[in-house]
């Protein structure tokens, strides 16, 4: 659905020539929830502009759905550029113009009749949860209420992706997690391809199939988001993993345990997809005369399944232990042992 190419912006400061978007090669499946993620200058922005053609490359080439947008102008570019929309972290309603107006805009521009648009808007409206308020105007809207005319507006014109600047970056995490859950609901529903940037990987996992982290305009790591938070590569992703999983590996907290639980071993198991709903443990005690004590946990569900971590205490014989967490590698659940007594 969407490929980009060698993809590069360089942009002239004054002060000389700054790279901001970097060779990047994606490539992008119709109806993926594809989030990026990068620290403030990675070049994120950059990237998205590049995308829905606001920005012209230097060099490399962006195709969506087999259309070199780069090489589009005039009513061509329009048109693709239909294909694509976007929502934005401020919204960017017009404040003098009620909900349904607001959703409407993109309609009456594209030349839509009146009734038409109307059957539409009242679609829309009810496709993001805003039925009965129709009528309110933007300063009557709480944030997440905001975004969602501005996700109804943005799909106004049945576009084939959907990109998302910081769409939730300036709500509180309750909207947020309700913004998502719409995001994922219409993508399910309406097999929209989403493009999203953040710098929250809670986003990332709550919502993605796949992401890319960015870096110095470089996409520096590139995986299924289970994948990624099972195993890290690049030291940034390892700080945005670490960013929704608990502290549990700071050597403060491996003390602090340790004081908590001086006897037998402390065992950290880590779940990745379908392992985090079978009885491991079940088996683990039904096959080993050892102690399992549960001292910290926590299940994070991604789009590709569950992601967890269990850190138990496992009192017993030596060689007890020792052939319990051999059977939980042997179950290849991933296995530490995190401190000994
Ligand atoms: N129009 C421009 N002219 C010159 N430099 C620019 C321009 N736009 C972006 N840059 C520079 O390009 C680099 C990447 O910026 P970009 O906004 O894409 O990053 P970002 O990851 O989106 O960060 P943020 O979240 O802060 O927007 C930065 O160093 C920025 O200063």
């Amino acid at each position: 659905m969407i490929e980009l190419k060698q993809l590069t912006k360089i942009f002239d400061t004054g002060k000389g020539s700054l790279t901001a978007v970097d060779h990047v090669n994606l490539s992008i499946a119709t109806g993926e929830i594809f989030g990026i993620i990068g620290y403030s200058g990675a070049g994120k922005s950059t990237l998205i502009r590049l995308l829905n053609g606001l920005e012209q490359p230097t060099s490399g080439t962006v195709q969506i759905n087999k259309q070199n947008i780069t090489d589009s102008k005039g009513l061509e570019l329009r048109k693709a550029r239909q294909k694509v929309s976007m929502i934005f972290q401020h919204f960017n309603l017009l404040w003098s113009r009620t909900v349904k107006e607001n959703i409407e805009f993109p309609l009456e521009i594209a030349g839509v009749p009146k009734q038409k648009r109307q059957a539409r808007v009242s679609e829309l409206v009810e496709l993001v949860g805003l039925t009965g308020r129709e009528n309110a105007y933007p300063s009557q809207l709480s944030g997440g209420q905001k975004q969602r005319v501005g996700i109804a507006r943005a799909l106004a014109n049945e576009p084939e992706v959907l990109l998302c600047d910081e769409a939730t970056s300036a709500l509180d995490p309750e909207t947020t997690d309700a913004i998502l859950d719409l995001l994922v609901d219409i993508n399910k529903r309406l097999g929209l391809t989403i493009v999203l940037i953040t710098h929250e990987m809670h986003v990332i996992r709550k919502i993605c199939h796949r992401v890319a982290v960015m870096e110095g305009g470089k996409v520096v790591e590139l995986g299924d988001v289970l994948e990624v938070f099972q195993s890290p590569k690049e030291e940034i992703t390892k700080r945005f993993v670490a960013q929704v999983t608990e502290k549990e590996d700071s050597h403060e907290t491996i003390k602090h345990l340790r004081e908590l639980y001086p006897t037998g071993e402390l065992v950290k198991l880590i779940f990745i997809g379908d392992q985090a709903e079978q009885p491991i443990l079940t088996k683990l005690i039904r096959n080993f005369p050892v102690e399992v004590n549960i001292v910290q946990g926590d299940i994070a569900h991604t789009q590709r399944g569950a992601y967890g971590t269990l850190i138990l205490q496992i009192k017993g014989e030596p060689e007890q232990i020792a052939g319990a967490i051999q059977f939980l590698e042997v179950e290849n659940v991933q296995t530490e042992v995190m401190a000994n007594a």
